[in-house]
């Protein structure tokens, strides 16, 4: 098995400063491993940590325990004791992640928005405004959008964006946090496509799809969430 991405014990505790100290186990000893070509599908009922788990993979958070091991050009990187510089090069060239919403400097269009992660990596610009023009149609971006900044766009079109944006760089291993969540049956259906695509160009991706058909579509396996903590587990003295 070609293997992307080894999850190992992963543990995740919040500890609510402004309350009390409360302290929240969200994140126990999750392992699992992702092959190339192979879509993981975090399964869990709310509040199960999904979210949580996918933002430890993007090192937006620091576990407690654990191990995130990922290759990144040809040596495998252990993510959660990985210098930030180090981490900056393996979100340029390794790994992708589509967020829930989309958060870009105000005053950018659209088209350079997507182009983005592309122009980052050196791609020359040609290449990369026919690449974003193929992704924003599509997903049926209208085209009188694309020099405008995404900040007054609906909630699906700044998704669509968002994912344009997420797609464009050929990732190996790409997490997605409910892509189509905001977005009708046609657009879904032209997200499910580019997630098999990925997938078929060899992409291990990690997904949260609170849509059960599409779940079902996508995934090759499920990483079973525990239930959440009952109770908040005690307070810090
Ligand atoms: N930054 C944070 N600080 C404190 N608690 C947090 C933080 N982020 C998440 N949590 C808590 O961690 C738990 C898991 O949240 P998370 O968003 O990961 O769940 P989820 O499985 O993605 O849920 P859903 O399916 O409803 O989106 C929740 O109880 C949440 O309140």
């Amino acid at each position: 098995m070609n293997s992307q991405l080894r999850v190992e014990n992963l543990s995740k505790t919040f500890v609510l400063h402004n309350q009390q100290g409360a302290v929240l186990p969200v994140l126990r000893d999750a392992s699992f491993s992702v092959n190339a070509g192979e879509c993981v599908v975090l399964d869990g009922q709310s509040g199960s940590g999904k979210s949580t788990l996918l933002r430890l993979l993007y090192a937006n958070y620091q576990p407690e325990s654990g191990h995130i091991w990922l290759r990144h050009q040809q040596q495998w990187i252990d993510l959660v004791n990985a210098p930030a510089r180090q981490i900056l090069a393996v979100r340029r060239e390794t790994l992708g992640w589509v967020s829930p919403l989309l958060r870009v400097a105000p005053h950018i269009s659209a088209f350079e928005v997507v182009m983005q992660p592309l122009l980052e990596r050196g791609v020359e610009r040609a290449i990369c405004e026919a690449r974003a023009r193929h992704l924003l149609t599509r997903l049926n971006v209208p085209e009188r959008l694309w020099a405008l900044a995404p900040s007054t766009f609906s909630g699906g079109e700044q998704q669509r964006v968002n994912i344009a944006r997420g797609f464009i760089a050929d990732y190996p291993i790409l997490l997605l946090d409910d892509p189509t969540a905001s977005l009708d049956s046609n657009n879904s259906a032209a997200v499910v496509r580019l997630i098999e695509e990925a997938r078929d160009r060899g992409a291990a991706i990690v997904g949260i799809f609170h849509d059960k058909a599409i779940r079902e579509r996508v995934a090759d396996g499920l990483h079973q969430m525990l239930p959440p903590a009952r109770e908040l587990a005690h307070h810090h003295q």
